[in-house]
């Protein structure tokens, strides 16, 4: 990274120069928190009347219409201009749309800066994940993830939260945790990156899932017992893709998993609600407004197991739910009287419950 980009001129601390591109309710709450920690922050969005009214009134009226944004926080729709002499990039932008607008950032775009993904999703052509768009558009080394249970508006709130930058590069993970790290926002380490980012993806699929079963009034056993299922599942799919499961005892994982299928503050939980009172999926993506990447990563994973023969039960059964017809209730009830299976598999695997099954059959 050059000095001159990190330097500001009127003292002697070197000034950080923050880009981050998009305008949504995360987006927003990061731009504010990189600002108290006093960088330069500059945030780039499509809709020049939310920009401006950033600017005049240090709020975004659309996303996040009850809390302040730090006035340090100049927002434009101009690319250009935002990534000028930017030492940071973050890409808070939804996965449908990330690759096209990294390509619009190209052109300002070098090898020296950080560029970090907060996006919790997945592209469908060739299953990919947002860093991996990031390093196939730019070919740069300083690539990290920003994933953790952070929802947006408590971020904004200035709830103590934490998050996690999942980066291989060692400066990349130190940059951020200094630029973003603060009292009420603290940045811990990881180098799988693939693993940390997966978390942030898959954990959405299950946070609709815990919506819907709140909606048809099921209790706290069963949000517990969905949850622990749910991380059970999400490790074995990420394993067999190549991530460590320890990253899932993490924030990145259990964390974010609990944030998300415990708060209506969440997107994903509350599609998942409005499906539970009866809502059709178009209805209840209609009422969010807003993004739901699990709507669209239930299929993409859903199909990537089967391919690759992944024993995914809670995703196939929300897939059927949310594209098939079936019924929430029904679908539970199936799900309850599955095969006999084992609670932790990294101790006992569900071979070896299947197979005590089948000779225990055979003996009578
Ligand atoms: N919100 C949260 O609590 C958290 C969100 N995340 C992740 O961060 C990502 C971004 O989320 P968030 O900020 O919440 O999203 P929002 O839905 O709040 O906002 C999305 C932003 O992206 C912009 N956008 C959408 N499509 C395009 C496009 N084609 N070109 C340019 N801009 C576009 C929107 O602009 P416009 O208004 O003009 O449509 C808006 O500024 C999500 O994928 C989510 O998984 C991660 C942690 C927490
Ligand atoms: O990822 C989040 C919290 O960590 C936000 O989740 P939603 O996208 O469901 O709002």
């Amino acid at each position: 990274m050059s000095d001159s980009s990190l330097q500001d001129q009127s003292s002697q601390e070197p000034r950080l120069k923050v880009a981050v591109l998009g305008g949504g309710s995360f987006g927003t709450a990061l731009a504010s928190i990189a600002a108290d920690n006093g960088a330069r922050v500059r945030q780039w969005l499509r809709d020049p009347q939310l920009a401006e009214q950033i600017n005049r009134e240090h709020r975004n009226g659309r996303y996040l219409p009850d809390y302040a944004i730090n006035p340090a926080v100049s927002a434009s729709v101009d690319m250009a201009w935002v990534l000028e002499d930017a030492a940071l990039v973050l890409v808070a932008i939804p996965s449908k749309a990330f690759r096209d607008v990294v390509r619009q950032a190209l052109p300002w775009i070098n090898d020296r800066q950080i560029l970090l993904t907060t996006t919790k999703g997945i592209q469908e052509d060739g299953f990919k994940l947002m860093s991996q768009i990031l390093e196939e558009e730019t070919g740069s080394t300083h690539i990290g993830v920003l994933s953790g249970p952070n929802l947006a508006s408590e971020v904004a709130d200035k709830q103590l939260t934490a998050t996690v930058i999942a980066s291989d590069d060692p400066l990349t993970r130190s940059r951020v945790q200094k630029a973003l790290g603060c009292d009420y926002f603290r940045v811990y380490a990881s180098n799988d990156r693939y693993g940390v980012e997966l978390g942030g993806a898959l954990k959405n699929i299950y946070a609709i899932a815990a919506g819907m079963a709140a909606a048809l009034g099921m209790g706290e056993n069963t949000r517990s017992m969905l949850m622990t299922r749910a991380l059970a599942e999400m490790s074995r799919f990420a394993v067999e893709l190549g991530a460590n499961p320890m990253t899932f005892l993490g924030l990145a994982g259990v964390g974010d998993l609990i944030v998300t299928c415990s708060s209506k503050l969440s997107r994903n939980y509350r599609v998942g609600y409005a499906l539970g009172e009866g809502r059709t999926l178009q209805e209840a993506v209609d009422a969010l407004g807003q993004v739901a990447e699990g709507i669209n990563t239930v299929r993409l994973v859903r199909d990537k197991a089967n391919r690759e023969g992944i024993y995914m039960p809670l995703a196939e059964g929300l897939y059927q739910v949310l594209f098939e017809g079936a019924s929430p209730r029904g679908m539970a009830k199936m799900l309850m009287l599955n095969e006999q299976s084992s609670d932790v598999e990294f101790v006992l695997s569900r071979q070896a419950v299947s197979q005590a099954h089948q000779e225990g059959d055979i003996h009578g």
